[in-house]
């Protein structure tokens, strides 16, 4: 990975993180206070993208710097001539530092939001006439779940039906997970500031964000080099830079060689899927193993990928001594068992790049030790790419948020682990993670993964590292599947990533 990642738009930063490089802007001579006008002055240039002129705009400030940002965002959207009002969730006496100043700069008449945990029948009225609803209650400060007046202000902002802007993130959303414990805001549109949060990409925070955008308050990118980020948004940005560019003078023995290990006769698409992937992806050569009762039926669908009878287990050894074959697929449509296990720990041994999805993971539940010794043992890049259950399956005692359980199974297995969903996250053995966003949800059909599998192992053949092969992978499989649009079936997969494809090396012009 380019080292110039970490100053990258790439990177996300947890509430933690956040809090870091503001007080190293801080301490480096900008005053608290401008951080803050500038991210009060960018929620209310969003909130005028939202509403007509001379618009009733509603503003609802919490306790802490959250509430600030509210109070300049005020203060500038009345100047601009709209009807503000503003209520407090606590008394202002309560307020203070910057949010304190930004309330005093303000000078607007207020409200305090009644104690208890119903809302004023005047407040939700008021709420349900505004033509714009801006959450200032809580940000990167969330610290347990919603409750009292908080709960049910909250609430009352979701039944209003209006639209609502939210200020750094929805309220009750965690910035580091995306979890919601109680309730949160659901948000038209949220504004964060410097870079995104965790919270804004994984599920279901990613879904009550809105739309995302991102303010520049003066925090410069500097900073980033002291906090080390770890986290990052699976955009092109993060990996372009391993992007495998084919040699002009190669040729296709030099772009790798993937081997997908395929099933009986009952279950033969899944690997014909991998391999079509694998050699879309730009592997030079994809060979499909079948055992002999598949021969036929394989061979009838194949014309590009090469296909090659394997017999048995010591068929299977002779095939893997040769190291033409760089990379090595098995699990989609393979079958579970013990022979499964037995054909894994031969590849495994062969110490190559390897991609263990579906059968192959879903074949170690009581042999997972097993299974990461011999990843362990091997220098060359593994990716598991498990769907939840199958995740659950193989680490039953990792619990926790998304990006927390992905990062502790690559740590604890020594691969690089693709947690596949909506919120895809995808975790390498020394702490790095990524989040990918671009899937649509007709993604989720039957077939999907194998050919995600497949695109992993076309990359990981032409030498991409593991950990960039499969954002690369995730993220190409979520463009493809936007390119083949609503309705797809898995087969419409490989023929889009063409396109994908294309629109990425058109982007790089190096291609
Ligand atoms: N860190 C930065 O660089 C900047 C931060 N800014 C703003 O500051 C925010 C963070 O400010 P704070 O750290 O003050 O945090 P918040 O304003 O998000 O909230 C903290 C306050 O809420 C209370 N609280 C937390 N969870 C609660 C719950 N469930 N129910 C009731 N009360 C609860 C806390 O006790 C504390 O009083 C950001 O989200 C952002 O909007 C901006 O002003 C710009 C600069
Ligand atoms: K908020």
């Amino acid at each position: 990975m380019n080292p110039d990642i970490v100053f990258s738009n790439a990177v996300l930063l947890t509430p933690e993180e956040m809090g870091q490089a503001d007080r190293l802007t801080i301490s480096g001579g900008v005053p608290g206070i401008e951080l803050m006008e500038r991210a009060g002055q960018a929620v209310a240039r969003a909130a005028a993208k939202m509403v007509p002129a001379a618009a009733r705009i509603s503003i609802l400030c919490g306790p802490g710097n959250n509430g600030g940002d509210g109070f300049i965002a005020a203060r500038c959207l009345t100047a601009a001539g709209h009807t503000v009002q503003i209520h407090l969730l606590k008394a202002s006496e309560t307020l203070n530092g910057d949010a304190l100043e930004a309330f005093v700069r303000m000078g607007l008449p207020h409200t305090v939001v009644p104690d208890g945990d119903g809302i004023a029948v005047s407040l939700a009225g008021e709420l349900e006439r505004a033509d714009l609803i801006i959450d200032a209650l809580f940000g990167a400060g969330l610290d347990r779940p919603l409750a009292g007046p908080g709960l049910a202000l909250v609430k009352a902002v979701n039944r209003s039906g209006r639209r609502v802007l939210a200020v750094d993130l929805p309220s009750g959303v965690n910035g580091a997970t995306g979890a919601d414990p109680g309730a949160a805001v659901r948000a038209d549109a949220t504004v964060t500031f410097f870079r995104r949060k965790p919270g804004h990409l994984l599920n279901p925070g990613r879904t009550l964000c809105g739309s995302v955008t991102v303010a520049d308050i003066g925090i410069k990118a500097g900073v980033l080099e002291k906090i080390g980020p770890s986290v990052f948004h699976n955009i092109p940005e993060l990996w372009l830079g391993d992007w495998p560019r084919p040699d002009p003078l190669g040729h296709k023995y030099t772009r790798g060689h993937a081997v997908v290990f395929g099933g009986p006769m009952s279950a033969t698409g899944a690997a014909r899927l991998s391999a079509g992937a694998a050699l879309r992806a730009g592997a030079g050569l994809v060979t499909l193993a079948s055992p002999p009762d598949a021969m036929m039926v394989n061979a009838c669908h194949l014309t590009a990928v090469m296909l090659k009878k394997v017999p048995g287990a010591e068929a299977m050894e002779e095939l893997l001594a040769d190291r033409r074959f760089n990379t090595v697929l098995i699990g989609p449509g393979y079958g579970v068992g013990e022979e499964t296990r037995a054909a894994v720990a031969a590849i495994l041994k062969q110490k190559r790049a390897t991609v263990l999805d579906a059968d192959a993971l879903t074949s170690f539940p009581n042999h997972a030790q097993e299974l990461f010794t011999l990843i362990g043992d091997n220098p060359a890049p593994v990716l598991l790419t498990p769907h939840d259950g199958e995740f659950a399956r193989l680490f039953p005692d990792i619990e926790g948020d998304k990006l927390v359980r992905a990062r502790r199974a690559a740590e604890r297995s020594g691969a690089v682990v693709v947690l596949k969903g909506p919120d895809t996250v995808i975790a390498a053995p020394d702490g790095r993670a990524a989040i990918n966003d671009n899937a649509p949800p007709f993604l989720a059909t039957a077939g999907s993964g194998d050919v995600l599998a497949g695109i992993s192992a076309g990359l990981l053949a032409q030498g991409v590292p593991g950990f960039e092969a499969a954002c690369q992978a995730v993220w190409l499989h979520g463009e493809a599947g936007r390119e083949a649009g609503p309705g797809l079936i898995a087969e419409d997969l490989a023929p889009a990533l063409k396109a994908a494809i294309r629109a990425l090396v058109d982007k790089t012009a190096g291609g």
